[in-house]
């Protein structure tokens, strides 16, 4: 299957070449398709807040590379290249607060600049590691893809319909994509007879994002307003819901995009199984609960406008763009490390103490 999968990837949404960061505007999608340029880590930190690149992987991996690009400016510069770039690291830091990605690649380049060795020139090294952790994610989705297809014809083996929220796919992640992953190769096994993709109200993931990335590869999807879902459950015999994450606690509660909750209790109230598809840079063990993540708050200019045009009345907007769905609401989380059905705090340090399949 890894061949075929391959050999459906098209999109991508993070380019490093030459020591030049360049991003595709996510803001633009579908309708233009416009890269843009980063050369310090202020600028790729700026791109993160504005959702220019989004996804908890993908914020991830940019971060990673935006280090790179401040730690060459630094080092040029001359002088305590260290200290210069403490600074780098907390414009990344405080770009986004959700999605544990973040701090895992700040984390995971930080620990490689610890491990230098007197006279090593970090640049190269630094550069290789944000690197490999881009690559690591893509490959990562090519064993989640697997894994949560084997999960959907364990119940059941034939063509399905299987609703999504947000946008979990090549343009979240390293590559290929998380719930999306296992969908477009749900979809090469002949098991999508449609996927329902939410609008994802009020930045429209799912209409813009989702739905342009299925429609390229001749998958069959429906866009559905995000309030239409409970009636889907209950009259087209949906069988999964599949969603990603951007962070999951010891417990296994997870943060994901707002109305992600809905989606799960819904799905319990019509018996619609529920699968979280995350690589295990999004597990955050220092977290006992979801009670503790910190949920992000946007403008609310997201919801009164459109495209930049007042649609509301002139009145407060309440816009936060995660909220937290209980481990006990969810059916199955779907890592490169393996799957765990039924999450509680045992089944996820289970999980963690494996090393990953791939
Ligand atoms: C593959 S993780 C995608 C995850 O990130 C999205 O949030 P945002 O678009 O605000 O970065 C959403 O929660 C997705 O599930």
């Amino acid at each position: 299957m890894r061949e075929r999968l391959l050999a459906a990837e098209r999109v991508t949404a993070i380019d490093w070449r030459k020591g030049t960061l360049r991003l595709l505007d996510q803001r633009l999608l579908p309708l233009e398709e416009t890269w843009l340029s980063y050369e310090t880590a202020e600028g790729v930190a700026d791109a993160i807040r504005q959702m220019v690149v989004r996804g908890a992987p993908a914020i991830g991996i940019a971060a990673a590379y935006g280090l790179v690009l401040g730690l060459r400016a630094r080092v040029a510069t001359g002088g305590d290249w260290r200290a210069a770039l403490e600074e780098d690291f907390t414009v990344l830091a405080e770009s986004r607060p959700t999605a544990v990605n973040l701090f895992w690649a700040l984390n995971r380049m930080r620990d490689r600049l610890e491990r230098l060795k007197p006279g090593e020139d970090p640049l190269p090294l630094l550069e290789a590691e944000a690197v490999a952790i881009h690559e690591s994610d893509r490959e990562a989705n090519l064993t989640m893809a697997q894994l949560g297809v084997d999960l959907i014809r364990k119940h059941h083996g034939g063509p399905q319909k299987i609703l999504t929220h947000c946008n979990t796919g090549a343009l979240a992640t390293g590559g290929f994509g998380t719930a999306l992953g296992v969908l477009r190769a749900a979809h090469l096994e002949g098991l999508i007879e449609r996927v329902y993709a939410d609008e994802t109200r009020p930045w429209l993931q799912g209409a813009r994002l989702t739905a342009w990335e299925l429609a390229n590869e001749g998958v069959p999807v429906t866009l559905n307003v995000d309030a239409a879902a409970a009636h889907l459950m209950k009259t087209e015999s949906i069988t999964w819901v599949i969603v990603g994450a951007d962070r999951i606690t010891a417990n296994g509660d997870v943060a994901n995009k707002i109305g992600t909750y809905q989606l799960a209790v819904t799905a319990m109230h019509h018996g619609v199984r529920f699968m979280v598809v995350a690589p295990s840079s999004t597990i955050d063990m220092g977290l006992e609960s979801g009670e503790d993540i910190p949920i992000e708050e946007r403008d609310g200019r997201e919801l009164l406008e459109i495209g930049g045009k007042r649609v509301a009345a002139d009145v407060e907007a309440f816009n936060p763009v995660f909220d937290v769905t209980p481990a006990d609401l969810i059916d199955a989380i779907v890592t490169e490390r393996g799957v765990v059905e039924r999450p509680d705090t045992e089944r996820m340090a289970q999980l963690m103490s494996r090393k990953r399949l791939h």
